[in-house]
């Protein structure tokens, strides 16, 4: 990059200067507004504090975040997008929310995998994200209150479910309040040091080498390709390595300092993955809620028919159905299963004990707000 900055116009920088005028007159409305609301939340927590009857009353709220990103989205005016718009009210609310008390929240890492950044993405940049080295570790370490929240990944849009998360549910005390979907883009990134003429071994995860494995057919049949732990691990490795690339996101390049040689290579373009968000308590209604059950059927013809008919009969919608072998036994299965609403809704609250009858046993995962951003 040159340092010469171009000469500008006196007619330029009387127009940029007017205009700089009054962006400087909007920043202080805003930066008014937002230590405004900062002193609202503030109080939230003087009142929340007031009336709890436990030692530490619910700071975080889901189902109120949700309604607030909903609520901006609702009023953007443009030119910025829904997403964007909702993103900056996201870094408000998460200041806001740390200045009511510190949220830490465990996720499955290293460092700069998209499970940190579907963390950030959830709950904003001044949340203390602590990575942990395996989803039972995210899922011990919130059962035990050592950190307030996790984020595991559940499901991606090529590859399918995360086993591993849905069979941690199983054993385990914690509740699902919230989801986050996040579009997953790899990139081929580099170090320095790569001749990137020569590239002959390409360090992944083995999902996101299935995930681009089109693109690698056509741009580097013959290279190598190594599965590793993670994604970042891949962008780890390839430091020092003159002949290897790491598929990754962009989280990872930059930690890593490494350059994208190549952009979104991912086969499939509505590449995402789902997260849950797990804590220890269950969340109100936000208006626009999913609920998760896990349930145990008996093995007999017909099973899982007789446990869909209520929902099927009451008109609820079913988001997803899953089937896991039981841990109790050979040939039994559980159904994890998503509809649409909160487990409080009269509807809801019907179907889930009808149900309740039908199963062998049944266990309300969580309600919570659909995802939002
Ligand atoms: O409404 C609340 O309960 C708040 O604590 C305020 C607030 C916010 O900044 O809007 C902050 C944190 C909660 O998670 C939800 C919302």
């Amino acid at each position: 990059m040159s340092d010469k900055s171009e000469p500008i116009s006196a007619e330029e920088a009387a127009l940029l200067g007017e205009l700089r005028v009054k962006i400087d007159d909007i920043d202080q409305q805003i930066g008014d507004l937002i230590c405004a609301r900062a002193n609202c939340a503030v109080e939230v927590a003087h009142v929340k504090k007031r009336f709890s009857n436990i030692t530490e009353p619910k700071f975080y709220r889901p189902e109120r975040e949700a309604q607030v990103l909903r609520n901006a989205m609702a009023r953007n005016k443009g030119p910025l997008s829904n997403e964007e718009f909702a993103r900056l009210f996201r870094e408000i609310m998460s200041a806001c929310l740390a200045l009511e008390a510190p949220v830490k929240v465990a996720y499955l890492g290293p460092e700069g995998t998209y499970t940190q950044q579907a963390a950030l993405k959830h709950f904003g940049h001044s949340a203390q994200a602590v990575s942990l080295p395996a989803i039972d570790e995210v899922f011990r370490e919130v059962a035990s209150g050592a950190a307030h929240y996790g984020v595991v990944p559940v499901e991606n849009s090529t590859e399918g479910v995360v086993t591993h998360t849905l069979d941690n549910f199983l054993g385990s005390s914690v509740k699902i309040c919230g989801e986050v979907v996040l579009r997953i883009h790899h990139h081929l990134l580099v170090s320095d040091v790569t001749h990137v003429q020569n590239i002959s071994r390409i360090y992944s995860h083995a999902q996101s080498l299935a995930q681009c494995r089109k693109w690698l057919d056509a741009h580097y049949p013959r290279a190598e390709r190594i599965a590793v732990s993670s994604n970042a691990e891949a962008a780890r490795r390839i430091k020092g390595e003159w002949n290897s690339a790491a598929i990754a996101g962009a989280m990872a390049a930059d930690l890593y300092g490494l350059t994208s040689h190549a952009q979104n290579i991912e086969d499939q373009p509505d590449n995402s993955t789902r997260f849950l968000i797990i804590g220890a308590e269950s969340v109100g209604a936000s208006g626009e809620d999913k609920t998760s059950i896990v349930v145990s059927m008996k093995n007999e013809p017909g099973a899982l028919h007789n446990l869909l008919e209520p929902f099927h009969q009451h008109g609820i919608d079913l988001t997803r159905v899953e089937t896991r072998p039981s841990p109790t036994g050979a040939w039994n299965y559980v159904f994890f299963i998503d509809f649409a609403g909160h487990a409080s809704e009269p509807v809801a609250k019907k179907v889930l004990e009808e149900v309740g009858r039908r199963a062998s046993d049944l266990k309300i995962l969580g309600s919570y707000p659909k995802g939002v951003l």
